[in-house]
């Protein structure tokens, strides 16, 4: 493959270098706006073959399974090490600024919250057992190939502490060569661990597993598609003094820092009220908070999330009445009439956003709403119902939770008039 000379236009949205060629855009990841590279061209995808003018926010990655040259390839994990930290979270900001923009939303963005290095305290790794032993890591970019990972500079302490235990764990669950996930979540007690997309554990590899546990410490839990395989202690999640014990698996924020900022806007924004519903509620991340100054309705799909959540209101004490409901918010949001009894709302949907909500909120008398957002485009298009029904937006804050990424949370708060 022969290399051509080019350089990079502009940065898109998954954080590649974007150049335009004459037949449309070419992607090139790890380059940075303004660059000079030779690259080879694949279609649409261009992979660097050296480097000419470089950008002066390029800096040195932090890991050294990162980028191009990362030996046995890069580790697809993390996208922007390369790049400088104001320009980083400029990028990041920009992705909500534009988001918001696409929708007609002029309003003023704040600058991002930052994310550090060390702070994940839940980390999805893809696994497999090979021959040499166990690959623990995560998938190369836009493969199914793993890069076994020796240091992560992204998660806790309390992660990679565990790393060769959770390799021993994964060692004890696979018999095949399939690729599998592990999920694990630092909780107070211990590594909580849930293991998905091996299809059949047998007899003789529970106990395995379990065997392994016992003769190591760290690990609270570990968890087979959803069903404990064993369970030392039971994994705990502090929230503000509440004690929460997840389901396996569980959805929980993925950094304290970016969790406790979530919260911080959205307390100041509800202040005090005396009914808020807490939509898409998980385990209770904001309704256990919320709870301390209002009465709080908690409405999430999940069972067991949400079943943690009422075992944590009932066992903690000085909260305001918590009720609980399971209902699917996509194809049955809460109505106007139910709405009419809550003096705020808080909705943190997944990344297809809250549509249908949005559209009963827009007809509704509900005077606060924080809206929470892992994706600035369903955002824009939820704000966009909310606003054009009379609602005001009065901040909007970029979040980094995960680092080195382009993912980035949102929080927005509204007022009604
Ligand atoms: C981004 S998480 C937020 C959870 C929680 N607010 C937190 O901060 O930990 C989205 C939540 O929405 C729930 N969910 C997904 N689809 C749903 C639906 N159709 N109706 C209700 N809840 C849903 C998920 O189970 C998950 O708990």
């Amino acid at each position: 493959m022969s290399a051509e000379t080019v350089t990079i236009d502009s940065l898109g949205a998954q954080g590649d270098g974007i150049f335009y060629a004459s037949n449309g855009p070419v992607y090139v990841p790890f380059s940075l706006p303004g660059e000079t590279l030779a690259i080879a061209r694949v279609k649409d995808h261009g992979t660097i073959m050296s480097y000419g003018e470089t950008s002066p926010d390029r800096i040195t990655p932090a890991c050294r399974h990162f980028g191009p040259d990362g030996k046995g390839g890069s580790c697809g994990g993390c996208s922007l090490q390369h790049m400088a930290k104001p320009a980083y979270n400029a990028f990041k900001r920009s992705l909500v600024v534009a988001a918001l923009k696409s929708k007609g939303i002029d309003v003023p963005v704040g600058d991002l919250i930052e994310a550090h290095p060390g702070e994940r305290r839940r980390v999805v790794f893809a696994a497999r057992s090979t021959e040499k032993g166990l690959l623990i890591g995560f998938n190369q970019a836009e493969s199914h190939h793993i890069v076994a990972i020796e240091e992560c500079p992204i998660a806790s302490p309390g992660i990679l502490a565990g790393l060769e235990a959770l390799k021993k764990i994964g060692n004890a669950a696979a018999t095949t060569a399939e690729p599998f996930r592990m999920t694990v979540i630092e909780t107070l007690t211990g590594l909580d661990v849930a293991i998905d997309g091996i299809k059949k554990l047998s007899d003789k590899e529970r106990r395995a597993i379990t065997e392994t546990v016992l003769a190591m410490r760290g690990i609270a839990r570990v968890a087979f598609n959803g069903e404990i395989v064993i369970e030392q202690r039971k994994p705990l999640i502090d929230m503000s003094g509440v004690s929460v014990a997840p389901p396996p698996g569980a959805f929980t924020q993925a950094t304290v820092a970016a969790e406790e900022a979530m919260v911080r806007l959205t307390l100041e924004h509800i202040g005090k009220v005396k009914r808020v519903a807490d939509l898409f509620a998980g385990v209770g991340t904001f309704a256990l908070r919320l709870a301390r100054i209002a009465q709080v309705h908690a409405v999430e799909s999940e069972e067991r999330a949400l079943k943690a959540l009422d075992h944590a209101a009932r066992n903690t004490q000085g909260l305001k009445p918590v009720s609980v409901e399971r209902r699917d918010l996509f194809r049955r949001p809460l109505m106007v009439s139910e709405l009419k009894t809550f003096d705020a709302v808080i909705f943190d949907p997944p990344r297809a956003g809250a549509e249908e909500q949005c559209k009963e909120l827009a007809r509704s008398v509900v005077k606060k709403i924080v809206a929470v957002s892992c994706n600035p485009l369903t955002l824009a298009r939820d704000l966009s119902i909310l606003t054009a029904a009379g609602y005001r937006i009065t901040s909007v804050t970029p979040i980094d939770q995960f680092l080195w990424t382009s993912h980035v949370e949102v929080v927005a708060t509204l007022v009604k008039g």
